[in-house]
């Protein structure tokens, strides 16, 4: 055995280095001559390439790294290995902090490795020490972890990073190692140039993990996407027949409710799940990731906060259920997947709804960055086309591992059907049932993919045909019953309704998903002929009408569900017949026309770049097509139903400018002409004076922004009162009564110049929708993001009253309630409305210091608002508000704990005080 080897083995209990690459990394870093580039995927043991050669130097190594709990993780880890490693933090007590200095002053310190975040490296209070140790030679090595956080081109730039280059500077004797696992071509350069690295030496391998299975499932297709998660993850458990099961996994939600909910749902089906965010109190959190570490709880249910430095080897899979904010965030969160080098499952629920969320807020924060600066800047260019590339990879036919591997820059791998794209084609093309995981060659998932270009998912080897484990033949097989994306083609039973139903011209489609796709849009046709829509005749000959437009029109899988999907969507934003329409149902759309400046067409359809399947790469010239007169923008792929049906209903009317009106969105008063968004602007300013929304609308930046960031910088979390319960798009108007909302939308087009729009959008759950805690934006990214925290798939019927059955979570140690719909007799409250009274109320209480914290004091406001709205009408909502709090504060001097609403009695339901 080398004395490499010797050392590996006596200090870190390894017989053997990972791969050749850690070996030549280490060695490269003991010799000190050059500085060192690493970029190796999660996992691939980046740590030991300074650990190693920290002990075998004389000195101690300066470890910088981003976050605290990161840096704890890795010296307990350090410390039970016997390896004396500490970190000087904020958090450290004074005791311990005397007892480091101390050391670090002694003619031979002890330590080996010093962790550091940036902020403390650069603080005053550090410098003295830093000098001293300079001055004495004793610093062996500089290593910089997640070195891409210095890049503002990187998708986790931390401003303090940047300083690090000037701690480079001091430092010109001491060999620097700078290590990430996600940098594409243009960060790595940044990493380089912004930490002065000296002519490194750079290892850089493949991003390709063979042993990861990424596929991509379009959620809001799914009948029950918790059941659909659940049999995921059972499959990816290898939980099913009921079998014990092995490993664990966890799901990334964007925001906290999103945890809340899913960890619950999945709870309720029989998997154990707990969920982790930043409004966790610390202790709660501890004990999440603890009971999940220990694998007392199987699924960790997680903001992104989770994660970073989480070094469990056996997670099976990683699902996100909601759209990560770059591909590189995505990459590096999926690949905390199947670090043992064992077959592991990365998947995506895909919705276009999260995708115009995202985008909408990561733009927002590009702007706020550039009004902050006074400028722009490339990079800032980086979120969008980081995010554009992660709607790509969901979006596009195409290998996923290829689109990972080609942005970072590296050849495409040979797939060889770990993924669902290669999977589903390989199946074709070998007629060999589905399941094609397997482990890496050398077992760990990280090795050189075949040096075979293009060669993603064609290796027809009889050896690959074995790699297909039974294992995943077994899930595959399960799995079909839910996505209908794999498997032989099914014929269709002789009832089926579909036309052409045992046509399979567009691979990959079965008869199962042509079916359901075909109920959903027969439940949006009920809907709409409920609410006396445009829509005659029997709804599921149209229904079999559409689909089979549809079906015609697609040449792929995905493409055609973006396509029904899309159809949906505009049958239930279409208008109802004028007697239908309620007040504000008009004026929605009075707002809609006037602030589109544009002639609409003749039902509503949201502008091409607001629509879930936009090409990434179209993105960036998103200004507003112009509707030709009286057709359909040639830009848009999809036809109306109306067009489709070709209805009997009234003609559109021409407008002056050439375009059409539907008779939903004709302004009766005004002809539909135009008015300006300014004008439309001062308008609502002036209506909503006193509006919630105020309390809602500050501070809305940051919002793309990762939770460790917010946790770093303590006074950023404390937000003012006013940004309290919930923020909106700054424009967003509230929503009506009616199941309309609208979403006012800030475009930057390819001239940086703001255009505006409103989507006007169905939402049944408008209700769900609005009170979001937006303590921590970057996780509440939007508040529409509620509406897939509800119970089950709403019903796509327009006639449903706002305010219907859900439930809705606050705090896991807050019982979850589902509450019965509204009875008809009464109007119902909407959420917007009973927070508006709520808020008045509280306000004042709030002032008188009447709440021990302004976080309790949103989350009473939120539980208040929520209560009433499920159980009072609306001419009810202010004395039973009024009634609520009083005998709530009769009962506690202070709200001093969540605990406490249990005081807070359901309202006299409507019913009974009728
Ligand atoms: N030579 C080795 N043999 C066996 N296990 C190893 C070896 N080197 C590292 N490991 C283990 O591999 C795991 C991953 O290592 P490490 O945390 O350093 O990965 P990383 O590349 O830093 O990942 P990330 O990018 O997520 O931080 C750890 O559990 C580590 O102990
Ligand atoms: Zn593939």
């Amino acid at each position: 055995m080398t004395s490499l080897k010797q050392a590996l083995k006596t200090h870190f209990g390894f017989n053997n280095f990972r791969s050749k690459l850690q070996e030549d990394v280490i060695k490269a870093v003991l010799r000190g001559d050059r500085d060192v580039f690493v970029c190796m995927p999660t996992g691939a043991g980046k740590s030991l390439c300074y650990q190693l050669p920290a002990m075998l130097s004389e000195g101690i190594t300066l470890v910088i790294s981003p976050l605290i709990a990161l840096i704890q993780d890795q010296v307990d880890h350090m410390k039970e290995l016997n390896i004396p490693a500490c970190s000087i933090n904020s958090k450290l007590g004074v005791g311990e902090r005397r007892l480091i200095l101390a050391d670090l002053g002694s003619s031979s310190p002890k330590l080996k490795l010093l962790y550091i975040t940036p902020e403390m490296v650069a603080s005053p209070s550090f410098q003295p020490c830093l000098t001293d140790l300079c001055s004495r030679s004793l610093l062996s090595y500089l290593a910089v972890d997640e070195a891409h956080c210095v890049s503002q081109w990187g998708h986790d730039f931390r401003p303090d990073y940047l300083k690090l280059g000037e701690l480079r500077a001091r430092l010109p004797g001491v060999p620097c190692l700078a290590l990430t696992a996600t940098a594409p071509k243009n960060v790595q350069e940044d990493i380089v140039k912004s930490l002065r690295l000296n002519s490194p030496l750079s290892f850089v391998t493949p991003v390709f993990r063979s042993n990861l299975h990424y596929d991509v499932i379009f959620r809001d297709l799914l009948p029950n996407p918790y059941v659909h998660l659940h049999a995921f993850i059972k499959k990816a458990l290898a939980m099913e027949n009921n079998s014990k099961g092995q490993g664990c996994g966890i799901v990334y939600c964007r925001t906290r409710e999103g945890c809340e909910t899913v960890a619950y749902q999945l709870t309720k089906l029989g998997v154990s799940a707990k969920p982790y965010h930043a409004g966790l109190k610390a202790g709660d959190r501890t004990e999440a990731q603890n009971d999940w570490m220990q694998g007392k709880v199987l699924v960790i249910v997680a903001t992104i906060s989770f994660g970073m430095g989480v070094d469990k080897a056996n997670v099976r899979f990683v699902a996100h259920w909601n759209l990560a904010k770059s591909l590189a965030s995505y990459y590096q969160e999926s690949g905390r997947a199947g670090r043992d080098g064992l077959p592991s499952s990365c998947r995506t629920y895909y919705s276009p709804k999260d995708k115009e969320q995202i985008n909408f807020l990561i733009r927002q924060e590009v702007a706020r960055r550039q009004e902050k600066r006074g400028s722009a800047k490339e990079s800032d260019k980086s979120a969008i086309t980081d995010f554009e590339a992660m709607v790509l990879f969901c979006e596009q036919e195409s290998c996923r591992h290829a689109s990972i591997s080609k942005f970072f820059g590296d050849k495409t791998p040979n797939c060889a059907g770990a993924c669902d794209f290669c999977q589903q084609r390989a199946q074709r093309s070998l007629r060999l049932p589905a399941g094609p995981l397997r482990r890496g060659k050398k077992g760990y998932g990280f090795e050189r993919y075949d040096e075979d270009e293009g060669g993603s998912g064609e290796d027809d080897s009889a050896k690959r045909k074995k790699e297909f484990s039974e294992l995943f033949k077994k899930q595959m097989k399960l799995r079909k019953g839910f996505d209908g994306q794999s498997g032989d083609f099914a014929p269709p039973d002789p009832d089926c309704p579909l036309r052409e139903a045992d046509s399979q011209k567009i691979p990959r489609l079965t008869v199962k998903t042509r079916e359901h796709c075909l109920s959903r849009l027969q439940e949006a046709l009920q809907g709409q002929q409920g609410a006396g829509g445009a829509f005659n005749g029997d709804g599921l000959l149209s229904a079999v009408d559409i689909e089979y437009e549809i079906f015609k029109k697609s040449k792929s899988s995905n493409l055609y569900k973006a396509a029904v999907l899309k159809q949906i969507l505009e049958m239930k934003a279409a208008p109802s017949s004028e007697g239908e329409n309620t007040r504000e149902d008009k004026k929605s759309r009075e707002v809609e026309m006037k602030l589109e400046d544009e002639p609409s067409s003749s039902s509503f359809t949201y502008p091409a770049e607001l629509q879930g399947f936009t090409s990434a790469s179209e993105l960036y010239s998103i200004k507003r097509k112009r509707v030709g007169a009286g057709l359909r923008g040639s830009s848009n792929p999809y036809v109306t139903a109306r067009e489709l049906l070709k209805t009997d209903a009234a003609p559109d009317k021409q407008t002056e400018s050439g375009g059409f009106i539907g008779d939903g969105l004709r302004d009766p008063t005004k002809g539909g002409r135009a008015v300006s968004k300014k004008q439309q602007k001062l308008a609502e300013a002036a209506k909503s004076s006193r509006s919630i929304f105020q309390y809602f609308q500050k501070k809305q930046p940051e919002e793309t922004k990762c939770e460790e960031e917010e946790e770093r910088d303590d006074s950023r979390a404390a937000d003012s009162q006013e940004n309290g319960l919930q923020r909106r798009s700054p424009s967003s108007p509230a929503p009506s009564d009616t199941q309309e909302t609208k979403t006012e939308v800030i475009v930057i087009t390819e001239d940086e110049e703001e255009k505006t729009m409103t989507v006007v959008q169905e939402s049944s759950r408008q209700d769900a929708i609005i009170l979001t805690e937006k303590t921590q934006p970057e996780q509440e990214a939007n508040p529409k993001e509620l509406e897939l925290d509800r119970e089950s798939p709403p019903p796509a019927k327009r006639s449903r009253p706002a305010g219907g059955s859900r439930r809705v979570t606050f705090n896991p140690t807050v019982q979850h309630e589902v509450v019965q719909p509204h009875s008809k007799a009464v109007k119902p409250v909407t959420l917007k409305e009973a927070a508006e009274v709520v808020v008045r109320y509280l306000d004042p209480l709030y002032t008188q210091g009447k709440f021990a914290t302004k976080e309790l004091f949103k989350s009473f406001a939120r539980y208040l608002s929520h209560l009433l709205a499920e159980n009072v009408g609306k001419d009810q909502v202010k004395a039973e508000a009024k009634r609520l709090i009083k005998t709530y504060f009769s009962k506690v001097q202070r709200c001093e704990d969540e605990a406490d609403w249990a005081l807070l009695k359901a309202p006299h339901s409507r019913k009974s005080t009728d």
